[in-house]
This record gives structure tokens, C-alpha cells and sequence, in this order.
């Protein structure tokens, strides 16, 4: 086989060791890449894989510092053609926030697949090698080019946009609520039924390459009778966005829309979510977005609609333009 297929670990259970094989306690990330790859010996067969350490945490530990750095990895691997394709195993916790931002912010076509497990390498039943053997399918199979960022996991194929983990340890707890996988893997092959309309990173504005930071945007919850307590500690902080993942389609009572509404007229970003697992949040339904001057996620979950706004932040504070990113990317 000659496709290269580069292997980025960052840790996560798939790289996780418990004390015994039917005890489900164990310690994410401590594995290295080449251990992994020994437990799937045939992943040779399938493409000429190289393995890279870049991190080695639970996911919980993601931050916007390893994300520029895999994500400038990446865009360097490619740009210097030391692969065809690019894996990367990850923790399952944030692994959709991960997927989302890499989506929006690798400037190639060719393919990058994230993959993980839920039972740590010494469990019964182990899910990684599987899920890792089947990501380099993924990865090495031209069909994957041009589709945006993906995940891998469970014999499924989704986009990173819109993949969320749905079960807190289940095997097939990657799900996209609205729209399933876009494609499926088995008996070593991949087949796709459909593509994501929404943009990539390939045609974004942002340049990850020359960014350093990003701008501060966080998130609040809505529930019965919530106080404004997080909306009021957000704006203390000087943030530059807040993310309100509402009830519904957006929704929330008084007193966290007055303190959104002043967060918004003081030149915060307010972006209207909603805690519902699925569908979209749309303008002008039960909240005058124009009046308070409010954005909506449209389709996008809380922690994927903060990606998104970090890094429009960063080429305009334009609520319209903003606004038009939600609905394009
Ligand atoms: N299944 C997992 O990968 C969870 C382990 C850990 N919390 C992580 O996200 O890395």
C-alpha cells in the first residue's frame, strides 16, 4: 500500500489502561501511538502509517493551545506533503468540539479523520483497535476527500460538524441527531450516502496559521427560574461572546434576557442556543433578535456554536456578518 497515513495522538480512553480487563476504572491517555498501533497489526496492510505523539490527555483537558497546534500540524503535513491523509485519535468527551474546529480550520481537501473508543485497550471487548483500524480505512480511502473534517466511530462516518457524543458510555454514543452518519465502514471498506452542504475551512476567512489566541467566548444555561448569575459573570469578565444555550428554540425568562439584552447593547456577541439535543434555533420566533440584538446558532450545539464564534471573531465584530457565518459554516 502507499497511501501515508499520518497518525496524531492526543490520548483519550482509546489510549487509556485499567488494572484489569473487567473493571471499567482506568486512566484516559496514557498509552503512546506505537503501542496502539501494535494492537492492530493488519492497519499496515491498509495504508503506510506513521504515528505522531501531540498530546497525551483525556479529552476534558482540550484546549485552544492544542487546538492551534494541531490544527498548524496539520495544515503543515499537508502543505509539505509528508502524508495523504491524517488520523487522529482523540478523547471521546470533547472529540466533537475537536472535529468542528479542525473542520473549520484545515486548509486541505484531503482527508482527516478523528477516531477514539469508549473501553480503555485493557478492557473485554475493547473498542480502539477496531476504531482504529477503521479510521485509517476511512482516511486512505479517496471517497473521504473533500467531505470536511470526519469521525469514525462504531462503524459509522460522520461529519465533524455536526456529530455530537450522545450516550456517556455507550459504544455508539456518536450520533448526529438531524442528519445520522454520512457514511458507514465495514469488512474494511467505507461507503458514503451524502455530503455536508456547509462550508469548510478550506474557503474561511480566518487564517489558523497566523493565529495565536482567540477570542474569549463562553457559555451559560438556561433551566426554570435560572438567575442571571453566569450571564452577569460572563460580562464581568470582559468576554467577547456568550453562547446561551436556551430552552427550546432559544428561549429564556426575564431576567437572563435583561441581562443578556444589556450584555448585547454593552457590544458583547450574544448567540441564542438552545440545551435540546437536536433541530435548529431560529430568528425572530419567540425573542425579537433584531430589538436586543441578538445572533442565533441555527443548527449548531452550544460548544460547536462557541468554535464557531471564536474564530469569526476574529476577521469581524459585524452582529450581520456574524450572523451570515451561522448560517454558512
Ligand atoms: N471515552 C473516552 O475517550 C473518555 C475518556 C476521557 N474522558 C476523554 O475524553 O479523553
Amino acid at each position: 500500500q502507499n497511501v501515508r497515513v499520518k497518525i496524531l495522538a492526543t490520548g483519550g480512553t482509546i489510549a487509556g489502561a485499567g488494572a484489569s480487563s473487567t473493571r471499567a476504572a482506568y486512566k484516559a491517555g496514557e498509552l503512546p501511538i506505537d503501542q496502539l498501533l501494535s494492537a492492530v497489526p493488519d492497519i499496515h496492510k491498509v495504508a503506510k502509517v506513521t504515528g505522531e505523539q501531540i498530546a497525551s490527555i483525556g479529552s476534558q483537558d482540550m484546549s485552544i493551545d492544542i487546538w492551534l497546534k494541531i490544527a498548524k500540524r496539520i495544515n503543515e503535513i499537508f502543505k509539505n506533503n509528508e502524508a495523504d491523509a491524517i488520523v487522529i485519535t482523540h478523547g471521546t468527551d470533547t472529540q466533537e468540539e475537536t472535529s468542528y474546529f479542525l473542520r473549520l480550520t484545515v486548509k486541505s481537501d484531503k482527508p482527516v479523520v478523528l477516531t477514539g473508543s469508549m473501553r480503555p485497550a485493557t478492557a473485554i471487548s475493547a473498542d480502539g483497535p477496531k476504531n482504529l483500524y477503521d479510521a485509517v480505512v476511512v482516511a486512505a480511502s479517496p471517497k473521504s476527500a473533500g467531505r470536511g473534517v470526519l469521525v469514525s466511530m462504531n462503524e459509522m462516518v460522520f461529519s465533524g460538524r455536526d456529530v455530537t457524543k450522545s450516550n456517556s458510555t455507550s459504544t455508539s454514543t456518536f450520533q448526529s441527531a438531524d442528519f445520522g452518519p454520512i457514511g458507514l465502514v465495514y469488512d474494511g471498506m467505507v461507503e458514503y450516502y451524502r455530503k455536508t452542504e456547509r462550508l469548510t475551512g478550506t474557503s474561511a476567512p480566518w487564517d489558523i496559521d497566523k493565529i495565536t489566541k482567540l477570542p474569549r467566548v463562553d457559555i451559560a444555561y438556561m433551566y426554570a427560574d435560572a438567575p442571571a448569575t453566569a450571564v452577569n459573570a460572563f460580562v464581568k469578565a470582559k468576554v467577547d461572546g456568550i453562547i446561551f444555550a436556551g430552552v427550546g428554540n432559544g428561549n429564556m425568562n426575564k431576567a437572563n434576557l435583561d441581562a443578556l439584552a444589556a450584555a448585547a447593547k454593552s457590544g458583547i456577541i450574544v448567540c441564542r442556543d438552545s440545551r435540546t439535543y437536536s433541530g435548529r434555533v431560529t430568528l425572530h420566533d419567540e425573542v425579537d433578535d433584531d430589538k436586543y440584538g441578538f445572533i442565533v446558532s441555527d443548527d449548531l450545539n452550544a460548544q460547536k456554536s462557541r468554535i464557531l464564534l471564536m474564530l469569526a471573531l476574529t476577521v469581524t465584530k459585524d452582529r450581520s456578518k456574524l450572523q451570515e457565518f451561522f448560517f454558512t459554516y
